[in-house]
């Protein structure tokens, strides 16, 4: 049996100053207390399977033998969520994706399975498709990823460069990789786990070029699992984080694949070689779009996780002393840690709350589509470029603050915050660069502020850039209604001087292209500005609305947390403000006590409100984050898991220190 051990003191202390009911909140973050339930039966399952218990911490394992062990645990954790929704509901995929790190700890080899292969094949395959394919592919009968970005191109796909040209004759398409360029090069899985993959390749058909689709290919034989002939497959080697995701490379040579292996519902090529364009090309890059909106829900997870290892560190660690001949202090109580720190909680909130609507958005979209609607689909595209780009650098800014935060102790392996941030860090690249998506968004911005000089009706994001060519600029007061006003002034401000530094530049002789490129500083500084806006005004809006469906107590936490965030950006964007909006020197001063009493209304609740996150200890998977606060017996557990720590004299000291030190001697 394990043994329980005391909870650190601190921790009880604060665990009894919380105003509110944690247990109202958790369910409120999970989206009830029915999923809350079926994510800790889940979670409590897996913590009894003996097998997932690692002998040796990971960090120690070699490239390969992690590797390994993450394969060994990953189909573990299949079989038993397997046997999980056999008898129950299927999980949810928050809830799947919450477990995975209490088993991996890094990033699963089948991530891209789940995250982007299914989904592709759901998204992309017509009826027929998805009949021969889905139910493998769910069973886990056949494993995929998703292989678009090649070693020349990640970000320009319409640049891609393998080809899929049909031949009639044989009703096939042959695939080739015809510079070293246009090797895959990235995909999650695809160095030595995947059997298949989705391919994103450029159609020719009679020597014509179609424009890039993507195609389902088996790349490994499915009983020896050596690599097709025609098909040259390998890792790409170590990262600064994703040790466990196995990336791979990925060329062909004339590798022949059945017609019907073209996903086509949205774009077809019939047996014959005609070309059957699709109701809107773009739909072809639909897992992205679903991808980014949920990587805003990833982000929320992970400011999470940090938070909580941060904050209970923050409550168990003391240093230093207030005044003199007192105790020292338990660090929280510094005003800067609470400042680097009660953001983070608020961050995981905007987040959360964020992706509730930007979900029914989304799915809203594909209901239209599925219809031949597709009005709402640019503004969809247009929010979810800006929020995954936002909410992925704000998640990696505040993960490395947590580190620091923690002092010399956030660098160990064993705080955990190292994998973290990798894992955060590169959201920020994936799935669409960080710049290329704002500038996607500004694209869509441009467009809008167009059409509002031309009095047409906008979409609701952007519904504000006509309130403000209305409107004379609202008296300022500092309320969170009038400060997201003030969001949206700075967001319009900046929409306009972008908008007229382009008409400057094409006045001046240049073409549009050039002078987008002249603005573009400009430009992702409006979408930035843009997304702020979004997130302040929906983070305020849904806690109103969940507000009045909760105790009073946990409405009041909530609103303390949504102000803290409003002030936080006000006080960080002062200056936008004092030039695009009605705010006044006085009120920033006004608003720097207010936001200094918010972090002391929060203060009692710290530990309460990262408790109510409910990241389970196994999740965490760190030393200075624990439930119990045994932070420095933790520390000194982990230390002595080290190999070098096994034998009183390394070996190295006879072979090389030895001589080394006797050669040195006077
Ligand atoms: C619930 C929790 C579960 C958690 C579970 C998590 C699991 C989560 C696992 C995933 C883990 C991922 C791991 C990394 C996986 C990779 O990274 S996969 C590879 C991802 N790659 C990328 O994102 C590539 C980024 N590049 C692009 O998307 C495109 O090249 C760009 C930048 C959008 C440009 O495309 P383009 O064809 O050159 O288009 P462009 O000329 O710029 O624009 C033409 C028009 O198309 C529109 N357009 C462009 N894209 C779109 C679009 N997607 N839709 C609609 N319209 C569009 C433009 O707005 C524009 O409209 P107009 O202004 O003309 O009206
Ligand atoms: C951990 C990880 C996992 C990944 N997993 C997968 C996967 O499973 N499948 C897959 O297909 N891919 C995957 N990728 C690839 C990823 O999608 C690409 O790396 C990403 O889309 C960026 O493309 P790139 O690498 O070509 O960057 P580049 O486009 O070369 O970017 C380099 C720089 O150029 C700038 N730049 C590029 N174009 C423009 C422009 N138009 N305007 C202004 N600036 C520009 C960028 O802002 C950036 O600063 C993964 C990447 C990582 C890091």
């Amino acid at each position: 049996m394990a043994t329980v051990h005391k909870i650190n003191e601190d921790l009880v202390k604060e665990r009894q100053k919380c105003t509110f009911n944690v247990q109202e909140l958790t369910y409120l973050l999970d989206g009830g207390e029915e999923v809350t339930k079926e994510r800790r039966e889940f979670e409590n399952i897996l913590r009894n399977v003996k097998e997932l218990q690692d002998e040796v911490p990971e960090v120690y394992l070699s490239h390969k033998e992690r590797y390994e062990n993450a394969v060994r645990k990953t189909c573990i954790l299949q079989n038993v969520r397997n046997d999980f929704e056999k008898k129950r509901e299927v999980l949810s995929p928050r809830n799947i994706f919450r477990a995975g790190y209490a088993v991996i700890k890094d990033v699963s080899p089948f991530f891209l399975h789940n995250g982007m292969f299914v989904p592709t094949i759901i998204g992309q395959g017509t009826p027929e498709q998805q009949a021969e394919w889905l139910p493998k592919a769910k069973a886990m009968a056949i494993i995929g990823t998703y292989a678009q970005t090649e070693l020349g191109h990640g970000t320009f796909i319409r640049g891609l460069e393998t080809t899929a040209t049909y031949d009639a004759k044989t009703e096939e398409f042959i695939l080739n990789s015809p510079k070293v360029t246009s090797y895959k090069w990235w995909p999650g899985g695809l160095g030595t786990t995947v059997n298949h993959c989705i391919t994103v390749a450029q159609l020719y058909i009679n020597g014509k070029k179609y424009g890039i689709h993507p195609f389902i290919v088996q790349i490994r034989d499915l009983e020896t699992h050596k690599p097709l002939p025609g098909i040259k497959v390998g890792e790409i080697g170590p990262k600064m984080g994703f040790a466990t995701a196995n990336n791979g490379f990925l060329g062909f040579q004339n590798f022949r694949i059945p017609r019907k292996n073209m996903l086509m519902k949205n774009a077809q090529v019939l047996k014959d070689g005609t070309f059957v364009k699709g109701m809107n090309e773009k739909l072809t890059y639909g897992t992205m779009v679903m991808v980014r909106v949920n990587i805003v829900s990833d982000s929320a997870f992970h400011t999470a996780m940090a938070a909580t290892i941060a904050v209970r560190y923050a409550a168990v660690r003391h240093q230093s002393q207030l005044k003199a001949k007192e105790p020292e202090v338990q660090i929280i109580d510094y005003l800067t840690q609470q400042h680097k720190l009660f953001i983070a909680i608020a961050t995981s909130h905007a987040f959360s709350n964020t992706y509730t609507w930007l979900y029914q958005a989304y799915l809203k979209v594909v209901e239209d589509l599925g219809k031949q609607k597709q009005d709402h689909l640019p503004e969809l595209h247009a929010l979810s470029c800006c929020l995954k780009a936002t909410s992925s650098r704000d998640a990696g800014v505040i993960v490395e603050q947590c580190r620091l935060a923690c002092g010399g102790h956030g660098y160990m392996a064993s705080s955990n915050l190292p994998i973290i941030y990798g894992y955060t860090t590169a959201a920020i690249t994936y799935e669409g660069e960080h710049t290329v998506l704002l500038l996607q968004t500004a694209r869509y911005l441009m467009k809008a502020w167009m059409s509002a000089l031309e009095g047409k009706v906008l979409a609701p994001s952007v519904a504000y850039l006509v309130d403000w060519l209305k409107s004379d600029k609202q008296r300022w007061q500092n309320t969170p209604e009038v400060i997201v006003k003030g969001f949206q002034h700075v967001a319009a401000g900046k929409i306009k001087d972008a908008f007229d530094a382009i008409q400057k530049h094409v006045k001046a002789g240049k073409d549009y292209e050039d002078a987008w490129n002249l603005a573009s500083v400009q430009l992702i500084k409006a979408s930035e500005a843009h997304s702020r806006a979004i997130l302040c005004d929906g983070y305020l809006r849904e806690t109103v609305r969940t507000s009045s469906s909760v105790s009073p107590s946990l409405a009041k936490v909530l609103n303390h947390l949504v102000q803290l965030y409003i002030v936080y950006w006000t006080l960080e964007t002062a200056g936008d403000l004092l030039v695009y909006s009605n705010i006044g020197k006085d009120d920033i001063a006004v608003l720097k006590e207010k936001y200094e009493e918010l972090l002391a209304l929060i203060r009692p609740n710290a530990v309460g409100l990262v408790d109510a996150f409910d990241i389970s200890d196994e999740i965490l998977q760190s030393t200075l984050g624990s439930y119990d606060g045994r932070v420095y017996e933790r520390l000194m557990e982990e230390a002595m898991k080290s190999p070098l720590n096994k034998e009183p004299v390394n070996q190295s000291f006879h072979k090389y220190l030895k001589p080394f030190i006797k050669k040195a001697k006077l």
